[in-house]
């Protein structure tokens, strides 16, 4: 039996608080105004960069990624920081905290030690790999502490705000301060990059789309601003492989034999792609999700939040997350790639984010 990854008390407890405080249905509809907050912030500040320059292509990466990270703060610790002083490493202003709670984890992650490709030589030290995983890890863990610190003076001062730390705190008193800090800023990291990479996928097939000619009132279409959320994860899986899964049994798949003891990884983005499945796989084209065969409640169209009782648990609020981001960003503006970008789908990183950053030209309508 090819069992799913590891599930033990600790991952339920886990999972059950997450889903309580954060990610379920009841607690993304209590979390609903931060998402309403960041919308608004980006349409203002997009109108008002068009009003200072009308015809300057904007990065859209810059004004999402800053605007995404303060709703994965104000959800986790209940506010969005501006600057923190942090004892082992000094001052670090808000970008700098997303670069080490958010980018150097994500670069940390693929990180590559050439050891592994020779595992008779382990035995030699690669120090400098080590030491840089070591850096990272030592950084985010002093910044989160230093976070959390600064949030439990507010609390213990009776400020109560609907938060995944405050909830924590007072539902799952056996933790540790290390797995308060790493269940913290897991929400961190995940609300702050995979949403980012397919919301930035999605706008750039639909100002590059001169075909469809994307109609504002096709976005005020629940039905169709789904069908453009799943084909963009189809085409765009920013998790292209699920996390590894232990074999507790000899087992066969596809005429494989597969040992007790193997990990093995589903392969997300082959199964988003196999043409015995898809249509014209290759094409972006979110008409096919239109199609009855497909539930709109229907959160697992494709492979890419993984499977049974491992799967993804931020899936609601990526969509809430991603649609509404979508579906304003049309409504107020024509959206045109800056000339040449088209070619630009290069992938980077572990999500597969857009290796340029999108640069389009926007027109507010009306
Ligand atoms: C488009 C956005 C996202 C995609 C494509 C995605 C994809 C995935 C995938 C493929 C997995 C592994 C599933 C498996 O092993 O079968 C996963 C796990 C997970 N994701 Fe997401 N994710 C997204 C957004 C989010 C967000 C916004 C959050 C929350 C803040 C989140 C939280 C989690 C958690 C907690 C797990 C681990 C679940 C468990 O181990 O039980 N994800 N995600």
């Amino acid at each position: 039996m090819v069992a799913t990854s590891d599930y033990d008390e600790f991952h339920k407890l886990a999972k059950r608080c997450l889903l309580t405080n954060t990610l379920g249905s009841n607690a993304q509809r209590r979390h609903r105004h931060h998402r309403e907050t960041m919308i608004e912030n980006i349409s203002s500040k997009l109108h008002d960069t068009l009003k200072k320059d009308p015809i300057r292509p904007i990065n859209f990466r810059e004004v999402f990624e800053s605007e995404l990270f303060g709703l994965a703060m104000k959800q986790a610790l209940g506010k969005d920081v501006e600057s923190i002083y942090v004892e082992e490493i000094g001052t670090l202003s808000r970008k700098e905290m997303h670069k080490v709670l958010v980018m150097d984890m994500m670069e940390g992650a693929i990180d590559v030690d050439w050891r592994d490709f020779f595992p008779y030589l382990r035995w030699i030290p690669n120090k400098s790999f080590e030491l840089n995983i070591q850096r990272k890890h030592f950084r985010r863990m002093a910044l989160m502490n230093a976070l959390i610190k600064d949030q439990m003076k507010r609390i213990d001062a009776g400020e109560e705000v609907n938060c995944y730390l405050d909830y924590l705190l007072s539902e799952a008193k056996t933790l540790t301060m290390d797995q308060l800090a790493m269940l913290l800023w897991e929400t961190i990291i995940e609300t702050a990059d995979t949403t980012l990479v397919t919301t930035e996928w999605a706008m750039y097939q639909l100002a590059k789309d001169t075909i469809r000619q994307v109609k504002e009132e096709n976005f005020s279409q629940i039905r169709y601003l789904d069908a453009v959320f799943h084909e963009t994860l189809r085409k765009h899986s920013p998790a292209p492989l699920v996390p590894l899964r232990y074999v507790h049994e000899d087992t066969q798949i596809g005429g494989y034999h597969i040992p007790a003891g193997s990990e093995i990884a589903v392969n997300i983005y082959g199964c988003n792609i196999d043409k015995n499945y898809w249509e014209n796989p290759e094409e972006w084209n979110p008409e096919r999700f239109l199609d009855e065969k497909y539930d709109p409640l229907d959160l697992q169209k494709t492979m890419a939040f993984g499977a049974e009782k491992r799967a993804c648990a931020g899936s609601l609020q990526a969509m809430l997350l991603a649609c509404g981001a979508i579906g304003r960003l049309v409504q107020e503006f024509e959206w045109q790639l800056k000339d040449g970008e088209e070619e630009k789908v290069d992938t980077v990183g572990l999500t597969s984010q857009k290796l340029h950053p999108l640069l389009a030209v926007l027109k507010p309508r009306n």
